[in-house]
């Protein structure tokens, strides 16, 4: 009952941050990301290429069943909310924490990173997949925190300030 879930958009920072608040709360981190390329000895891309997003948020799915029991921080990837299943398993399990990030911001932040197949698309197609999900995140969330123009290290004290 005691996982911290971060969820967010891509380059939301649910890694960066995730792994300096489980350090700050003394809890175990999983990066679910990491976790599923660990778990099936395979890149996220490779993954993307074989089988598309399909085959991918399968795997996600089986990774989120895996961790739910950790008492743990866990990062989740950007798209953990596009799999309604997945809302229950975090509800049941824990907290769900919300980093919001402006879409200017993400864009400075990743780039033209080629690691993130649903972000390596054009502009338009980012922007909508970002406006698309936007309201879901909102949903699920325990609670929000703005990562815009914040550091790491501020939006850990905010987190560790708004789940006491
Ligand atoms: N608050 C911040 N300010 C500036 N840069 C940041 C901040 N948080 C994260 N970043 C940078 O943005 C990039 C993406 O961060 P991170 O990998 O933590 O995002 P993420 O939410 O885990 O993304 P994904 O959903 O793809 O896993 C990294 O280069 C990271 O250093
Ligand atoms: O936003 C998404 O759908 C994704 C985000 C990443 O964290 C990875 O989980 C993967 O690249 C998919
Ligand atoms: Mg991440």
């Amino acid at each position: 009952m005691k996982n911290i879930y971060l969820i967010g958009f891509m380059g939301s920072g649910k890694s960066s941050v995730g792994k300096r608040l489980a350090e700050r709360l003394q809890m175990p981190f999983i990066d679910l990301d990491q976790f599923i390329e660990e778990r099936n000895e395979k890149s996220i891309p490779d993954i993307f290429a074989e089988g598309g997003e399909a085959s991918f948020r399968k795997y996600e799915a089986e990774a989120l069943s895996a961790v739910k029991n950790k008492d743990a921080v866990i990062a989740t990837g950007g798209g953990i909310i596009e799999t309604n299943d997945n809302q229950t398993v975090m509800e049941n399990s824990g907290s769900i924490v919300y980093l919001h990030t402006d879409f200017d911001s993400i864009i400075e932040r990743l780039q033209d990173d080629p690691n993130r197949p649903l972000w390596n698309q054009d502009h338009k197609k980012r922007h909508a997949l970002f406006e698309k999900r936007l309201p879901t995140y909102k949903e699920w969330a325990d609670v929000t925190v703005n990562t815009t123009d914040r550091t790491v290290d501020e939006i850990v004290v905010q987190v560790v300030d708004v789940i006491k």
